[in-house]
């Protein structure tokens, strides 16, 4: 069976493009489609001097794989003409568009899963469009009330309670139901998607050495503590919360499959510090698949083709991977 993947490469103006007109140059054991602009992928591969053949994607016909220098396109026309690096908001609704069209057609099963490249939550706002990041959109379109931010890199998982919101809303958004969703979201697709029969997650504080006993702060005696009892006493294997500055040592991740910190900055810096362009984003508890980079929009490198296509291409085979998996399970 020949897998549908679509591919939405982001800001035009960034290197989303670029790396995926080098990364058309192979053959993919996959039905690549990519959501995008013609004129925008032909004129960026003048530029690097890549040949590119754009086929037209009919999604009656049967998946269909494409030979090396090639790629199967859906249009979606720009707003205007890009700048290379340079953001404009006339794109914004190009932007969200790619992304509509990608989880409707998730949705409906024309696709197997969808891979995203970068990218720019600020000019897709600036164009009039509340927007937080994929995570969150995709969540919306697809109804889902609660998913899951997790990346990996090689020997280490980071999966976040708190996404795209300010450090000020992140306390009052750690409580019972939240981490009792996010928790039960990451043990069960640690167990199906990654074939992880008891997931051992490690679990973060919020405050400083994970609030010293209330002294510094008390989110982890109200409300982290009880929850990993709770989900513990239902055969859960959490250990936590442990102090986030000092858990992410050898000994203790090699121990684990995952780590759960509660926002953002706490657990991406590490991750990219370690696996940074070799690491996977992947929306966890949603009704389709999804991954994604783990680099944003590089404005400075558009059009260079210095930028590295490797978290790119982890993307892609991770969702191939994910894919595959899904549909030998059906
Ligand atoms: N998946 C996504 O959509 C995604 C992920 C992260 C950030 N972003 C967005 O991207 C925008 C820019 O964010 P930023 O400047 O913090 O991060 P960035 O990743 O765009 O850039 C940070 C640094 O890393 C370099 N870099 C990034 N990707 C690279 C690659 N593939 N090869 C070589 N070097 C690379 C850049 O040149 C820059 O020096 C923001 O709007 C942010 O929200 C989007
Ligand atoms: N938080 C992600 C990162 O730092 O790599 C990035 O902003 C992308 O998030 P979405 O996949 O939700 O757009």
């Amino acid at each position: 069976m020949t897998l549908r993947i679509a591919i939405t490469p982001g800001e035009p103006a960034g290197i989303g493009p670029d790396l995926l007109l080098q990364l058309a140059q192979q053959q993919w054991q996959a039905q690549l489609v990519v959501i995008a602009d013609k004129d925008l992928l032909k004129e960026r591969a003048q530029l690097l001097g890549l040949n590119i053949e754009l086929i037209d994607f009919d999604e009656s016909a049967p998946a269909a794989i494409a030979p090396a220098g090639s790629v199967y396109i859906h249009q979606v026309d720009l707003g205007t003409a890009v700048k290379l690096g340079e953001l404009d908001d006339l794109n914004g609704q190009y932007v969200l568009d790619t992304l509509r069209i990608a989880s409707e057609k998730n949705m409906d099963g024309t696709f197997d899963a969808v891979v995203t490249g970068p990218v720019h939550k600020g000019i897709i706002n600036k164009a009039g469009i509340s927007f937080s990041g994929h995570t969150e959109y995709f969540a919306q379109q697809s109804g889902t009330s609660d998913v899951v931010m997790m990346l990996a890199t090689q020997g280490l998982r980071v999966a976040l309670v708190t996404t795209h919101i300010p450090l000020a809303y992140v306390s009052r958004a750690i409580t019972q139901e939240r981490l009792t969703k996010v928790i039960g979201i990451l043990n069960h697709d640690l167990q199906t998607k990654f074939g992880i029969e008891q997931p051992k997650i490690l679990v973060c504080g919020l405050n400083p050495h994970a609030g010293e006993d209330g002294h510094l702060g008390t989110e982890e005696i109200e409300t982290i503590t009880p929850t990993l009892e709770l989900l513990n006493s239902q055969g859960m294997n959490l250990i936590g919360p442990l102090p986030a500055d000092t858990l992410f040592q050898d000994k203790y991740l090699s121990q684990a499959d995952a780590v759960l910190a509660m926002y953002h900055d706490q657990g991406l810096p590490v991750l990219k510090y370690k696996g940074f362009g070799n690491s996977v984003n992947i929306t966890l508890g949603l009704p389709f698949i999804r991954t994604s980079v783990d680099h944003g929009t590089a404005l400075d490198l558009a059009g260079t083709g210095d930028a590295e296509v490797g978290s790119f291409e982890l993307a892609i085979r991770e969702a191939i991977k994910l894919a595959h998996e899904k549909a030998q399970n059906q």
